[in-house]
């Protein structure tokens, strides 16, 4: 049976990147995201907003919903300082089983914890099985249908606090005009966009951050 696309990404990170070095990991999968498949990463460009977010906030719990094939778990992870962590949800069992080798490769299994399934499964488990008391960070990068429902759902679960911040991927393209509705109509978010290019594309993409105000 031929590979996948997901797994030749895996392959050429195990045979080019260096084992342990997240950026190493991140800049392999960019080169041949860019040279030879594309792939719905966040990418290097929109992946520096990422990174001025995460530093911005210094999390201690981080979410990010969508973990595809592990690219911005390492990006997030390789910024948490000791004792923090990420948590990443995947519902599709491929992409899960590559990102798991991918976070491991990186080195930092550690600061990640991979989450199978669908989301609105995984969210209201959250605070029990998986003992989070409340999200510092949510960078919300997987299906554009789920962005607005699974926003609620974070709210619904008590799961975010006042200053907890949200950074939305995509809400240019493919877009999520639902989510954008709702998050910049709604009294209790603070939100600004990022305007940025889609991963490996001269095409606009944005990101939007969110600030929870309680
Ligand atoms: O489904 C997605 N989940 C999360 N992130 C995505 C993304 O960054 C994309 F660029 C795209 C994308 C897919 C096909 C295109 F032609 C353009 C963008 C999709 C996703
Ligand atoms: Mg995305």
């Amino acid at each position: 049976m031929n590979q996948s696309k997901e797994r030749r990404i895996l392959n050429f990170v195990l045979q080019n990147a260096v084992r342990g070095d997240p950026c190493s990991v991140m800049e392999t999968i960019d080169k041949y995201c860019s040279e030879k498949e594309w792939a719905m990463n966040v990418g290097d460009v929109k992946g520096v907003i990422l990174d001025k977010t995460v530093e911005e906030i210094n999390p201690k719990v981080a979410l990010e919903l969508g973990t595809y094939c592990g690219y911005s778990a390492v990006r997030i992870a390789r910024l948490l300082k000791a004792g923090a962590c990420l948590l990443t949800v995947e519902f599709n069992p491929e992409f899960a089983a590559i990102a798991k080798q991918m976070i491991e490769f990186a080195g930092v299994q550690d600061k990640v914890k991979l989450l199978e399934g669908p989301s609105e499964v995984i969210i209201p488990q959250l605070k029990k099985k998986y003992e989070v008391d409340t999200l510092d960070f949510v960078f919300v990068d997987h299906w554009k249908d789920r962005y607005a429902p699974d926003t609620i759902l974070l709210q619904e679960c008590s799961l975010l606090r006042k200053g907890s911040v949200l950074l939305a991927d995509n809400i240019i393209f493919p877009g999520a005009p639902e989510f954008v509705k709702y998050i910049r109509n709604n009294p209790r978010f603070q939100c600004s966009t990022y305007p940025s290019y889609l991963e490996y594309m001269k095409v606009q993409d944005a990101m939007e951050k969110a600030v929870f105000l309680g």
